[in-house]
């Protein structure tokens, strides 16, 4: 195996000043010389014993309950735990968090927040923003005895972060200090520090319009411009106003970013005092790849192992990859590799990606088994907040996947998802990652080069997006929140008219761009407005259980592929086709799965599953997800349990959300998309592919070589034109 040669480069290690001048690090400078040990050890085979490898272990966590009397005693539990303080662990924290850069800013930022009614706070990765500010805010006393609220891109870090806090303070997750990520609520009244991702914080905006309940929020990771972070801290700009004329106390806000990009902020929210918080506790050292290595998986393995055999435990790996395929395919990669060679010790292979469950992520935080080194293979949903215990060593691709909308000439987008070069704030942030616990070493598998030349920091969402979502939720709070909302950035007038179109075809907007009682509803559902049309069509069509069962399916990657073996899938695929093509085929795996699940044993699931190449972690996902939106429709007072055996009503329903997302063969035998005349090809996944189908319908496309159909369906050309009927008249 050919080895990864990495340059030196310095660590940038600096001091700490808070609510200091302006001037740039007036900290030390590092630099460390080629390096030798770190990077340029080969994979030699050891004389030692072969070694154990553990694959990412199966979920065996209980459903997360819905039903109201278990909530109710959730909420029982945790008025008692909240007065149960471990003082002994608080203590023992204490003196960790006393390490902290950010510590020895403490009276500053107190005082600046008190004085100020929005302030800006910059840090490195590790000052110890995340998890101190918001308990220095509790200690003091700011906010008056309202929550505080601290928001995160995602879920993994809100949920990780409240676990972290509420050990700090020595209480019981929940309690005191609690989290709400989209279905999964761990906060009850009493919750006086709450950690939740931004989609949480629009959602109540939606009952709460002044966010009354509310003495501080605090929206971390600002830099990262999310789309909802952009509309929180559009809407707080005016909630601010507005709380001063109510008679509630006033709101603070403490925006949080890495150091790029203060000023925008400060601007926006008229020249708000920006504080610095410098340093971070443990240094973390560069090291990029000699040349831009080409072939990054490969590049990826190698240096793995060579880390691996090169150095001691304690020290697990946390590699960054572009997404989902690319992590299982090198987590077979590795466990291939790994079986035919003398490892030095044990290893353990983990992922992590956004639509892992909850309690699939969090197995990423436990401890590995002794002498057994953990490799993480992990999204950008691991770059920014959170701490994984015992990570060392950071390998960066630097690339990522992002999801982009591209408008056409006649102004009608479609929304993609694609690889790209990260920028240069990803990457510092994800080399932050290997220095929480410990001096850390970031191996970048591209030169220094190459890293001076990437962007300084990731687009805003808003200009990759569609707007459909954004448009609607802000019209859902109230039309005055619409047309009083102040863009950080101002998307442009033909993304906001395609949005206007989009809703009003879904129904959601009537002629006047006025919000709808359908639309109305849509909003309040947690999910896509398109996804959340094709529900409500379900309901006037008496098939909600099917759609509940097939849009849970659809939030989640396919079940086709198993973590360790993907050549199943045409096999399977057969099994289970149907001649309407993949919306009904995943129906009839769901179906399939629930017959075996009934007999009960768990036995014969794991093995029906295995036999079947199915991902039974995928499809216990869907059914953790199905069991939440089956909820949401109960209390929208839906009757979930109508069902119909006629295929093609089922999807005439997928159609009623996904009427854009449309193509018909043309003489050629090519595909052209009925919106925007674009070529697009099924995707060698889908059971349509050579089928000939005059008329389809996908869930997604993504943009590799071609523009390529996911999850396709034929659908019948005549349905087009009922469907714009339908979601008027629904809409009155
Ligand atoms: N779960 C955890 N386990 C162990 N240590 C942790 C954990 N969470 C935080 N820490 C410690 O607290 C430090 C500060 O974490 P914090 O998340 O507050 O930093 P930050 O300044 O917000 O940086 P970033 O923006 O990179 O997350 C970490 O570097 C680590 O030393």
């Amino acid at each position: 195996m050919a080895k990864i040669k990495f340059d030196g480069d310095g660590n940038k290690e600096r001091e700490i000043v808070v609510g200091g001048s302006k001037s740039k690090s007036n900290g030390k400078v590092e630099r460390t010389a080629s390096s030798t040990s770190n990077g340029t050890t080969g994979v030699t085979p050891t004389n030692g014993q072969k070694k154990r490898i553990y694959f990412d272990p199966d979920d065996d966590q209980a459903q997360q309950s819905t039903d109201a009397a278990s909530q109710s005693q959730k909420a029982k539990a945790r008025r008692k735990a909240s007065k149960n303080v471990d003082f002994n662990l608080r203590n023992k924290m204490l003196e960790t968090r006393q390490q902290l850069p950010i510590w020895s800013g403490r009276d500053a930022l107190i005082q600046t927040i008190q004085a100020n009614n929005i302030v800006v706070v910059l840090g490195e990765t590790g000052s110890g923003k995340t998890t101190q500010l918001p308990q220095f805010l509790l200690e003091s006393g700011i906010g008056g005895g309202l929550k505080i609220a601290v928001t995160q891109p995602r879920r993994v870090a809100a949920i990780s972060l409240a676990n972290r806090v509420s050990q700090e303070t020595g209480t019981q997750l929940g309690s005191l200090v609690g989290y709400s990520v989209r279905f999964d609520d761990m906060s009850w009244k009493g919750t006086a520090l709450k950690y939740m991702t931004d989609g949480m914080l629009m959602r109540e905006l939606l009952s709460d319009q002044l966010l009354s309940q509310y003495g501080v929020i605090v929206i971390d990771e600002a830099h990262e411009r999310t789309l909802r972070t952009d509309l929180i801290l559009g809407t707080l700009k005016s909630i601010m106003q507005r709380r001063s004329n109510a008679s509630l106390p006033p709101l603070k806000v403490v925006v949080m970013s890495a150091t790029l990009d203060a000023e925008k902020f400060s601007t926006f929210f008229h020249s708000a005092p920006v504080l610095y918080v410098k340093g971070r506790q443990h240094p973390v050292r560069i090291l990029n790849a000699n040349e831009d290595v080409q072939d990054y998986m490969d590049g990826a393995l190698k240096t793995i192992f060579q880390i691996h055999q090169s150095q001691p435990l304690p020290g697990d790996i946390l590699v960054f990859l572009p997404g989902q395929e690319e992590i299982n395919s090198l987590g077979a990669s590795i466990s291939m590799f790994a079986d035919g060679a003398q490892l030095k010790h044990d290893i353990v292979i983990l992922k992590l990606y956004a639509s892992l469950s909850p309690q699939q992520q969090q197995k990423v935080f436990e401890a590995a088994p002794s002498n057994t080194r953990k490799i993480i293979l992990a999204t950008n949903v691991a770059e920014t907040s959170i701490t994984i215990a015992g990570v060392r060593h950071v390998i960066d691709s630097g690339l990522a996947r992002e999801r982009k909308f591209y408008t056409s000439n006649n102004g009608i987008g479609i929304d993609t998802l694609f690889v790209k070069p990260i920028s240069k704030s990803s990457a510092m942030q994800r080399a932050g990652r290997a220095g929480r616990e410990a001096a850390g070493v970031c191996y970048r598998l591209y030169t220094e080069n190459t890293f001076l030349k990437l962007s300084k920091t990731t687009p805003p969402e808003i200009e990759r997006t569609n707007l459909n979502f954004a448009i609607l939720q802000l019209k859902a709070i109230s039309e005055e929140t619409y047309q009083q909302f102040e863009w950080l950035d101002e998307p442009s007038t033909e993304a906001i008219q395609q949005a206007h179109i989009n809703l009003f075809g879904l129904g959601a907007l009537d002629t006047h761009g006025i919000i709808t009682d359908l639309g109305k509803k849509m909003a309040g559902m947690p999910l896509d407005p398109a996804i959340a049309r094709i529900l409500l069509s379900a309901q006037e069509r008496e098939c909600v259980s099917n759609i509940l069962s097939l849009c849970a399916l659809l939030s989640v990657d396919s079940p086709l592929f198993t973590s360790t073996n993907q050549d199943g899938d045409d096999a399977t695929r057969e099994r289970f086709a149907s001649r309407h093509g993949d919306h009904i085929g995943l129906l009839n795996i769901w179906a399939a799965y629930g017959e075996v699940a009934a007999g009960g044993a768990n036995a014969d699931v794991k093995e029906w599953c295995s036999s079947n190449k199915i991902s039974e972690r995928t499809l216990r996902r869907a059914k953790d997800i199905r069991a939440q939106l089956e909820h949401q429709c109960r209390r929208m007072g839906m009757d979930v349990s109508l069902s119909t055996q006629d295929e093609e009503i089922i999807l005439q329903c997928v159609l009623q959300g996904m009427f854009q997302n449309v193509a018909l063969r043309q003489g050629d035998g090519t595909y052209r998309q009925i919106v925007n005349h674009g070529a697009v090809k099924i995707h060698p996944t889908s059971s349509l592919l050579n089928r000939k189908a005059p008329c389809i319908m996908y869930h997604e496309l993504t943009l590799t070589t071609a523009t390529y159909a996911r999850t396709c369906s034929s659908i019948h050309p005549a349905w087009l034109r009922s469907v714009a009927f339908y979601n008027q008249r629904e809409s009155t």
